[in-house]
């Protein structure tokens, strides 16, 4: 589990590197103003409530939970390394995926900084950097 609390201005992009488990379930990468405001809550789903396979994607305001939208692709594999991109501004949130796909979620809260940033769940975190 890591956890940042630093002020991450819109355009930085977060790149966090890491091991997904070998038996891994999901992991998710949160980002918001704290654990219950999250603009993002980026949670691949490699079997877990259902979903196998899946990204699940979410935002989160005072601890309510908002309207999940489900990824197509998942290029993910249990046991693999992995590099995921993180950046936004008022209007959105975009994750490279690691073959470069653009994942683009609207940024419900309008955050313009954010200042939570979490990866939790069955990733062995390699390496966090602020580009
Ligand atoms: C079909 C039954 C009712 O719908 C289900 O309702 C579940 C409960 O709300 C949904 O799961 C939550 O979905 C949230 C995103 O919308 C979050 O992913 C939530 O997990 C939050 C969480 C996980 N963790 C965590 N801690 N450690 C690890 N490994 N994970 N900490 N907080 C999950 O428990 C789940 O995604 C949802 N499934 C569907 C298909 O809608």
């Amino acid at each position: 589990k890591l956890l940042l609390h630093s002020k991450i201005k819109s355009g930085e992009c977060i790149k966090v590197k890491g091991k997904v488990s070998p038996e891994a379930t999901s992991f998710s990468i949160n980002l918001g103003w704290d654990e219950t405001n999250l603009i993002l809550h980026f949670n691949p789903r490699f079997d877990l409530h259902g979903d196998t396979r899946t990204i699940v994607c979410n935002s989160r305001r005072e601890g309510e939970w908002g309207e999940e939208l489900r990824v197509s692709e998942f290029p993910f594999q249990q046991g693999e390394e992995t590099k995921i991109c993180v950046s936004f501004d008022a209007e959105e949130v975009i994750v490279k995926l690691p073959e470069g796909q653009e994942l683009k979620f609207p940024n419900r809260l309008g955050l313009e900084t954010a200042e939570y940033f979490s990866v939790v769940g069955d990733l062995d975190i390699k390496s966090i950097k602020f580009d």
